[in-house]
C-alpha cells in the first residue's frame, strides 16, 4: 500500500481578484475550497492516476471534516487521526500577474494525538510506501519526521519525502526512494545560486551519494531534473496558460510513486511526475485523466549526463 502523510492538512481556499490593492477593500470574481496539505494533494493525484493509497495526518474540526468530506466524495481512502483543534485554513489568492499563498501555522496538538498517529506505524509491511510531504505543526518538534522515518526503515518499508532544508538533507542516510526539492529549496540548502540547470548537477549528484535513491528537482516554468544512477535526465517544460500552481510539486511525487510503484523504472516515473506537474499547474483544480494523457505525450525527456 501507498500512504501519504500529511502532518499538517489544510483546507485550501482560493480566491481570485483581477488585482489586489493592500490596505483597501478587494471584492474577489471567484472562490474555492478544496482539500490540500502536500500529501494530501499527492493522494488526490495518486486516485487520480488509479493508484491505490491512503491519506494519514491529523484532522480535525468543521474544517477536518469539510477536509474528510472532499476526499470521500473523490473516492480517497483515509485513515486520518482525529484531533479536537480545528485543521488550519490556507488561503491561496490569485490575480492576473501573481500567485500568492498566505498559509497558516496549523493546530497544536496534543501527546495523545501523537500517539494514536504513531500507531499506524506499527502495521507496516515491507510491501508499503510512506510519502511524507509538507511543514508539521510547531508542536510537534523539528525531529518528528526523523521518528517517523525511523519507523518505516525499522519494518522494511520505503518512503518518499518532500521536505526542505536540513530536514530534508537528514533524510538521506535513510535511502529515501526519492526526493523532490525544487531549485530555490536547493540553493538554500547548499547556500549557493544556480544560473542553469547544469550548475545543479553536482549537488544531485551529491544526494544520492548521500542516498537518495532518485532525486527529482523541480524548476517550475524551466522543467525539472533527474538523477538517477549515474545518469541526470532534463525534463522540457510544456509551454500554456498556468491555471494554478499550488500542488505542482506534490502531483510531480504522487506521478513518479505511481509509475515507479507499477514498472519500477525510474525515467518512466520521472516523465509521469513531470506530466502530472504540468497537467496540474494548467488546471484550476486537479486535471482530468484525458488532459494527463496529453500532458504526457507532450513531455520531452534529453539525457544530460
Ligand atoms: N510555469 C510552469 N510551466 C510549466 N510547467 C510547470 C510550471 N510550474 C510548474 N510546472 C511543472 O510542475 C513541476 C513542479 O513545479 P515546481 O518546481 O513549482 O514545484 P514546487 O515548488 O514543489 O511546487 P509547489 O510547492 O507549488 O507544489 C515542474 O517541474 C514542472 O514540470
Ligand atoms: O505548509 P506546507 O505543508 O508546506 O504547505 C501547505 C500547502 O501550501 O501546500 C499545498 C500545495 O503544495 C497546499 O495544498 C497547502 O496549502
Amino acid at each position: 500500500m501507498i500512504y501519504t502523510v500529511t502532518l499538517n492538512p489544510a483546507l485550501d481556499y482560493f480566491m481570485e481578484y483581477e488585482q489586489i490593492e493592500i490596505g483597501d477593500v478587494n471584492r474577489t470574481s471567484t472562490t474555492r475550497m478544496t482539500p490540500g496539505g502536500k500529501g494530501i494533494m499527492e493522494s488526490r493525484m495518486l486516485s487520480l492516476l488509479g493508484t491505490p493509497n491512503t491519506a494519514l495526518g491529523f484532522i480535525g474540526g468543521f474544517t477536518g471534516q469539510a477536509i474528510r468530506d472532499a476526499l470521500i466524495e473523490q473516492g480517497i481512502t483515509t485513515d486520518f487521526t482525529q484531533i479536537a483543534a480545528n485543521s488550519r485554513v490556507n488561503v491561496k489568492v490569485k490575480t492576473v500577474s501573481e500567485e500568492t499563498s498566505l498559509d497558516s501555522a496549523g493546530p497544536k496538538l496534543t501527546p495523545e494525538d501523537v500517539e494514536h498517529f504513531l500507531q499506524k506505524f506499527e502495521f507496516l509491511t515491507e510491501d508499503d510506501i510512506v510519502v511524507f510531504a509538507g511543514t508539521a505543526p510547531k508542536s510537534l518538534g523539528d525531529d518528528f519526521y526523523d521518528r517517523l522515518i525511523e519507523a518505516v526503515v525499522a519494518r522494511g518499508a520505503q518512503f518518499a519525502i518532500d521536505v526542505d532544508g536540513q530536514k530534508l538533507l537528514r533524510t538521506l542516510t535513510n535511502r529515501p526512494l526519492v526526493i523532490k526539492p525544487n531549485r530555490e529549496e536547493l540553493e538554500e540548502m547548499f547556500d549557493v545560486k544556480f544560473e542553469h540547470k547544469e550548475d545543479i548537477i553536482p549537488y544531485g549528484q551529491k544526494m544520492l551519494a548521500q542516498g537518495a535513491k532518485n532525486v527529482m528537482v523541480s524548476m517550475a516554468g524551466d522543467g525539472a531534473l533527474l538523477f538517477a544512477g549515474k545518469k541526470v535526465y532534463f525534463a522540457a517544460p510544456v509551454k500554456a496558460e498556468i491555471k494554478n500552481s499550488v500542488g505542482a510539486g506534490d502531483s510531480t511525487v504522487a506521478g513518479f510513486i505511481s509509475e515507479w510503484s507499477k514498472s519500477k523504472d525510474p525515467l518512466k516515473a520521472f516523465k509521469q511526475g513531470v506530466a502530472c506537474g504540468t497537467a496540474k499547474v494548467f488546471s484550476d483544480d486537479m486535471p482530468t485523466e484525458a488532459f494527463l494523457e496529453q500532458c504526457l505525450n507532450q513531455i520531452e525527456i534529453t539525457e544530460l549526463v
